[in-house]
């Protein structure tokens, strides 16, 4: 792999059954990301681009095929050291909202660097060989959400977390001011102290891309991160991506959006599982 490789995938496949026959979503994806490097997927709906990032980030295994992210060949990783993978070099902003309800804006956004204890991507990760406690913030918002009775008390894993109102402690400190620098970068500042359910679609989705930013990723994959906004949102949120790649973080964006477009380095098309440079 190439010295500031930070995503290699090699001949990626992943089928899917329907209707007892076999198809392949992603089809031999070669595909190679480099650090600072801002990229967009472009395709038709049901063209395989989210399963493409669900394999990128471990949440689905592929049929065959390689994926090695920052030097971790990511189908050999057990799933508590995937945890630690997506927690510390990934950062990964969903097309769906994902944030806490229980945890105000400011606190979803502090929630990963809680996770992994302070420890941040942007330098060497070692993956420890057991990761007994790990849990990523996909795991924590899905252990979340299946509880019963979420505004009966939290998990476990968030009332132990420290968040914003402990104070004192340095790391948590820096923690604090690093996330209020992120909100006020993506203009949202004002909100750090309302519940998920006071935001806008487009506000939510500016606090999901703070977080997902929280820990200095090595990787940012952002699937649609511009499609509940404005124009003028659209433009705060792409021109902070383009500084995130140019400070060294990777970009893998899906988008449907011709705006977004303009702000990338390289395009490429998914076209029925088949990955292609447009
Ligand atoms: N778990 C599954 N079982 C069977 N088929 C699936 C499964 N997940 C996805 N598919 C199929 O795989 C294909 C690719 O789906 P995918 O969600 O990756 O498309 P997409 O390009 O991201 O679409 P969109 O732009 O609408 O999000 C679709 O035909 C979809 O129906």
């Amino acid at each position: 792999m190439a010295e500031n490789t930070v995503l290699e995938v090699q001949e990626l496949t992943r089928e899917f059954t329907r209707r007892g026959k076999p198809f392949a979503a992603v089809d031999h994806v070669d595909f190679r990301l480099g650090q600072g490097e801002f990229v967009a997927i472009v395709g038709r709906s049901g063209n395989g681009k989210s399963t493409l990032l669900n394999l990128i980030t471990g949440l689905l295994k592929p049929t065959s095929g390689s994926i090695d992210l920052d030097g971790n060949d990511v189908t050999r990783l057990n799933d508590k050291q995937m945890s630690v993978v997506r927690n510390r070099i990934v950062g990964f902003v969903t097309q769906s909202q994902t944030l806490l309800p229980n945890l105000t804006a400011l606190d979803n956004v502090i929630l990963p660097s809680v996770l992994c204890n302070g420890k941040t991507a942007q330098r060497d990760v070692e993956i420890p060989a057991d990761s007994s406690d790990a849990k990523s913030v996909e795991e924590t918002v899905s252990d979340a959400s299946s509880e019963q009775t979420v505004d009966d008390g939290l998990p476990d894993v968030i009332a132990a977390a420290p968040v914003s109102k402990t104070h004192n402690d340095p790391v948590q400190d820096h923690a604090m001011e690093r996330a209020h620098a992120l909100l006020r970068r993506l203009q949202v500042d004002d909100l750090a102290e309302c519940y998920p359910k006071e935001l806008s679609g487009g506000e939510m989705r500016r606090v999901s891309i703070a977080r997902a930013l929280m820990n200095g990723p090595k990787l940012l994959i952002a699937d649609e991160p511009t499609g509940d906004l404005d124009a003028e949102s659209t433009a705060i949120v792409m021109r902070l991506l383009q500084e995130v790649a140019h400070d060294g973080t990777a970009v893998l964006m899906v988008t449907h959006d011709p705006d977004a477009l303009t702000y990338v380095d390289r395009i490429y098309r998914m076209d029925r599982g088949v990955l292609a440079e447009a």
